[in-house]
Order: structure tokens, then sequence, then C-alpha cells
């Protein structure tokens, strides 16, 4: 009942045997630190971030879209438009999800899944598929029916590897919780615990269930 109510600080005080459960979920701290990645990029319209996680949940590779290196980020254009395609960006700009593979710390990334931030596009895919990636989750899918994300899509099905859109947290079910004290955590699925405080201690009981509130 009380952790329900304190901050977590005062929870500590409280239950400090028990362990948090109110952390971040792993899906939102990679798609987090591919946030974060994108913050880097220096493209004026869209910023792009990329996490790549291997199958024990490690972050092998981090990328956001940005000129190649050494070419000079202040060198070639960032414009979206031009008399000539020469002068916009997109002759030029490193994908996040080349990024990404290219800063691999890892030998391979057989298996591995991706979290970017918008949609791969078709170049971005076929490096995903030569690079073993097995998964793709992404957040943003703004340009969903541009020629390039079409393509991208066929050849993902085409190559078995499924993309799906992240889930924000809002959209996601409630954690489970008891259902009697509203906690959070598991070992309390057939118990629930009470504080009293007697003499100025608190003690804590637990419960049962079908007992509790009688
Ligand atoms: N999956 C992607 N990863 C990326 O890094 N990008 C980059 C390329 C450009 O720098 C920017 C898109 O610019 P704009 O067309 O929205 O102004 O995002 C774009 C896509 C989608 O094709």
């Amino acid at each position: 009942i009380w952790r329900d109510r304190l901050s977590s600080n005062a929870a500590i005080n409280y239950f400090p045997f028990l362990k948090r459960e109110d952390i971040l979920e792993s899906a939102q701290y990679f798609m987090g630190v591919a946030l974060l990645a994108a913050q880097r990029s220096r493209d004026p319209s869209t910023q792009v971030g990329a996490c790549i996680v291997n199958e024990e949940k490690k972050i092998v590779g981090v990328g956001y879209n940005g000129m190649p290196n050494g070419c000079g980020d202040d060198t070639l254009p960032w414009r979206r438009s031009g008399d000539n395609p020469v002068e916009t960006k997109y002759f030029y700009v490193c994908h996040a999800e080349l990024n990404a593979i290219m800063n691999k710390n890892s030998a391979d990334l057989k298996g591995c899944t991706i979290y970017v931030t918008l949609f791969p596009c078709n170049e971005c895919s076929k490096l995903l598929i030569q690079a073993g990636i097995k998964n793709v989750i992404y957040l943003s899918d703004k340009y969903h029916d541009d020629e390039k994300t079409v393509a991208s899509r066929w050849m993902l099905d085409l190559a078995g590897i499924p993309y799906h859109e992240f889930i924000q947290n809002e959209k996601r079910p409630a954690p489970s919780r008891c259902f009697r004290c509203r906690c959070f955590t598991s070992f309390h699925r057939n118990k629930c615990m009470e504080t009293t405080k007697i003499n100025n201690k608190y003690i804590i009981e637990r419960r049962e269930h079908s007992t509790y509130g009688r």
C-alpha cells in the first residue's frame, strides 16, 4: 500500500530488502540510446539514431546520420532540395544505420536487433540484411509511402526480417501489479504486505490475499 504512494527513495527506507521493479525496460533503454545518438546529428531537418543490440542484449553499435568522416560538416550541403541533386545532402549523408553498423564493436552482427528512430530506407535495409541483422524496431515511419520505404519493406519481407513499431511506454499494458495492494513486486503475487507502526517501528507483515481486509 505504502510502496505505491511513496517516492522510491522513501520506499527504500520502508522496503530495503525489495528490488526496484519500476525500472526502464530494456527496449526503452535501447530506443533511448538511439534517441540520444540522434541528438548528435547535425541534420537540420531529420535527426536519426540507431542502436544495435546482440542476442545477449548488449549494445554492439550506435550511430546517427552525419556527413562522412573527414568531409566536413560545414563543407557539404545540408539542404533538402536544389536545382542540382549534387547540392543537396542526400548524396552525402551517411545514415544512422550505416554508421551503427560501421561502428560495431563485435566481430559480426548476426542475430542482432536494430533499434532505429526512423524506418530504414532501401539502402540501409540492404546493409541490415547483409550484416545478418534479424530484427528491426523503429520509432517513426514518416516516409512510409516513399518508394524507398516500399522497396525497403519488400526486401525485409523477402529476407524474413520482421520489423515492428516501437511501442511507447504509455501504449504498453500496465505492468502487472499485485491486485490487492497495487505494488509492482512479483513477490506479492499471492501475498500482500502491510506496514504497521508499533512503538515507532515499522513492522512489515505479509497477508494472504484471501484473508486481507476481512
Ligand atoms: N532510416 C533513415 N536513416 C537516416 O539516417 N536518414 C537520414 C538521412 C537524412 O540525413 C535524414 C532525412 O532527411 P529528410 O529527408 O527528412 O530531410 O535522415 C534517413 C532515413 C530514412 O530514409
